[in-house]
């Protein structure tokens, strides 16, 4: 039998079957591998001078070996209280199944649970990556290696010691805007772009006080002055990364690398340029002096050095807390409590399971090969080692529902109603077309907020995720149960824009802003500064070597190029629902986006650095990589 062979297989019966509810699929198991996949099965019921009828009994699953997949008819939940709880009994035979295929496992204590599986291997066939994504994925991987041995040979045979040298890795595949960003890295507006815009656009916030490890000394009032000057107008942001505060730096092959905690206070001028202020490395330290604060007006090296410590921390905390934890391991929590709480025929499964097509085989293979023991982490990063678990943990730790949720979120760091963040604006305009979306899903099946609150189903996947999936995130403002319509959908909203829009916004950005390492460097080789003199020979010596470089380089290509297998978001070709109510909401969504992108096409147009992640025709439907 070839592989990738798709049939449409047709079947005639002529006796009359009465109502029809389930039908049960089976194959004949010859070979190893001759699973097949199947995408539904229709039938056509001719009744006598009557309309042709179609049933629908979707599928989207793997039929392997001899088992028997017995699947309900498209509408059965509508009718679970009906046909003697025939559905009702299905659905929890096909839980207990799917408990024992999906079962929780602590990979590391004080982080979210993930999947148990070992390795990619270990996972239901039904979440694995299909054939062709397997291939590209191992083959890029492949390819960027040999990309790497090339690099070395290549700077082997030149020097390594001016910041131009980078240039020597500095080629091979890469989007225009990273050349950009190689001319303009310098820039102290591009540094504050990137806030706003950039691949972390999650830790600024406009300042509602002077932080409180902000110690200014006494011959900078003139700087007290300006910084309350800009609190009292309103335009006074900062980007803290306390959070790495204390966190040990990994050792790399017998070198210690060093790691700091900054503070930089930027102002936000008049046009929507955000430029910083001052930078401040490390917080306070009783018994110490009070770490020096670096200003623009610095020796031009000494501040490239300071701006390019914030940009070290900036790589680890936009990895680290907004992408693996806040996209990845959350849209795992969901992927494993839907599977576990929720039967294929429940209209919440239906909504939400494009969302998470391959997110557990990638982060599995996440935990295998790049934040494991001996993992990318550990070979490049100065969080590495254990540090960026440790980060990893303090990020879990405060956590927040209203964090993932745009509109909380960006209304929390003050953020709403500035003209030049584009990655807030964008950020709420899907929020409003997805939770439009999920709105008018659940509406079709929700009659009323009791119907919610007598879900016993949907109850219990909320429950899994907060309390079990997320170790006991009700303290932070996480949902233990739906008591509305509303609370469903805000919550649904939040589980597919995080599977979509927001992956997208943390991840296709790697390619952009991490090809030139200097601009985000994975790790740092020597102490941050501690005084004004700086010299070229100690930012060389800091920054990432030159193999340290190449492979911050491959992967980041290979996590954030474009995806060839991608399903943008709303248009995967699953019909899991049946009946003109979901497909009217569906292509309504389908306008609402077309829309957005048309919108965000002709606002790129006139913009000096074009903002396109969250362009709907670049968002994955789901975590994919
Ligand atoms: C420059 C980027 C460096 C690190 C990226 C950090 C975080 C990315 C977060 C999530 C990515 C999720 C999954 C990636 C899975 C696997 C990567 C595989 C790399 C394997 C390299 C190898 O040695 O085979
Ligand atoms: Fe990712």
């Amino acid at each position: 039998m070839g592989r990738y062979r798709m049939e449409d297989f047709e079947v005639d019966v002529s006796e009359d079957l009465g109502p029809l509810l389930f039908v049960k699929l089976r194959k004949t198991h010859l070979l190893l591998k001759d699973a097949w996949f199947c995408n539904h099965i229709t039938v056509w019921v001719f009744q006598q001078s009557m309309e042709e009828k179609e049933v629908v009994f979707p599928c989207y699953r793997w039929v392997q070996g001899d088992g028997i997949i017995c699947l309900p008819e498209a509408t059965a939940w509508m009718m679970r209280n009906e046909v003697q709880g025939l559905f009702q009994k299905h659905g929890e035979e096909e839980l207990e199944e799917r408990r024992t295929l999906y079962r929780w496992a602590t990979w590391k204590e004080g982080l979210p649970l993930s999947v148990a599986a070992a390795s990619e291997k270990d996972l239901p066939l039904d979440v694995r990556f299909h054939e062709g994504k397997k291939i590209d994925f191992e083959g890029t991987l492949a390819a960027g290696m040999m990309d790497i041995a090339l690099k070395r040979l290549y700077t082997l045979l030149s020097s390594w010691n001016s910041l131009e040298d980078f240039d020597q890795i500095f080629w091979g595949s890469k989007s225009a805007l990273a050349k950009r960003v190689r001319q303009s890295w310098k820039e102290d507006d591009f540094f504050g772009y990137q806030f706003l815009n950039g691949v972390n656009p999650t830790l600024l916030r406009r300042s509602t006080s002077l932080p409180t490890r902000l110690v200014i000394p006494p011959e900078l009032e003139g700087l007290q002055a300006q910084l309350e000057r800009k609190l009292q107008e309103g335009c006074l942001f900062e980007a803290d990364f306390s959070l790495l505060d204390g966190i040990q730096a990994n050792v790399i092959q017998g070198e210690r690398q060093h790691l700091a905690a900054p503070l930089v206070m930027l102002k936000m001028e008049p046009d929507g340029k955000l430029l910083p202020m001052a930078i401040q490395l490390q917080p306070p330290c009783s018994g110490s002096p009070d770490p020096p604060l670096f200003l623009p007006s610095d020796p031009s090296l000494t501040w490239l050095l300071a701006k390019a410590w914030v940009r070290n921390s900036d790589f680890q905390l936009h990895e680290l807390q907004a992408h693996l934890l806040k996209t990845h391991l959350v849209a795992e929590v969901f992927a494993v409590a839907t599977m576990r709480c929720l039967p294929g025929m429940h209209p919440i499964f239906k909504l939400l399971i494009p969302h998470l097509r391959y997110t557990l085989e990638i982060n599995t293979r996440a935990r295998t090969k790049l934040i494991s023991d001996g993992g990318i982490f550990d070979q490049v990063v100065n969080t590495g080692g254990g540090g960026h678990l440790d980060v990893l943990r303090k990020a879990t730790a405060c956590l927040t529902y209203r964090s993932l949720c745009p509109p909380d979120d960006l209304a929390d760091r003050g953020l709403l109603g500035i003209p030049s963040a584009l990655y807030a604006h964008d950020a709420l305009r899907l929020w409003d077309i997805i939770s439009r979306y999920v709105q008018g899903t659940v509406h079709l099946y929700y009659s009323e907020d009791e119907v919610v609150q007598s879900d016993p189903e949907v109850q219990a996947w909320c429950q899994e995720i907060t309390e079990i999936g997320l170790c006991g995130a009700q303290e932070r403002g996480f949902p233990v149960s739906f008591q509305s319509r509303a609370e469903l959908c805000h919550f649904v909203t939040m589980c597919i824009f995080t599977c979509t829009a927001q992956h997208s916004g943390i991840n296709q950005g790697q390619l952009d802003w991490y090809a030139w390492v200097p601009n985000a460097p994975c790790t740092m080789r020597k102490p941050p500064p501690t005084t004004k003199d700086v010299t070229l020979e100690m930012v060389m010596a800091t920054l990432p070597n030159v193999h340290q470089a190449c492979l911050q380089m491959t992967i980041a290509w290979h996590l954030g190029r474009f995806q060839p297998d991608m399903v943008p978001l709303g248009h995967h070709k699953e019909e899991y629902f049946s009946g003109p109510g979901y497909k009217a909401v569906l292509k309504r969504f389908q306008e609402d986006l077309n829309t957005l992108e048309r919108e965000i096409v002709a606002r790129n147009e006139g913009l000096d650095l074009p903002y396109y992640y969250l362009q709907p025709s670049r968002i994955e439907n789901s975590i994919t990589i």
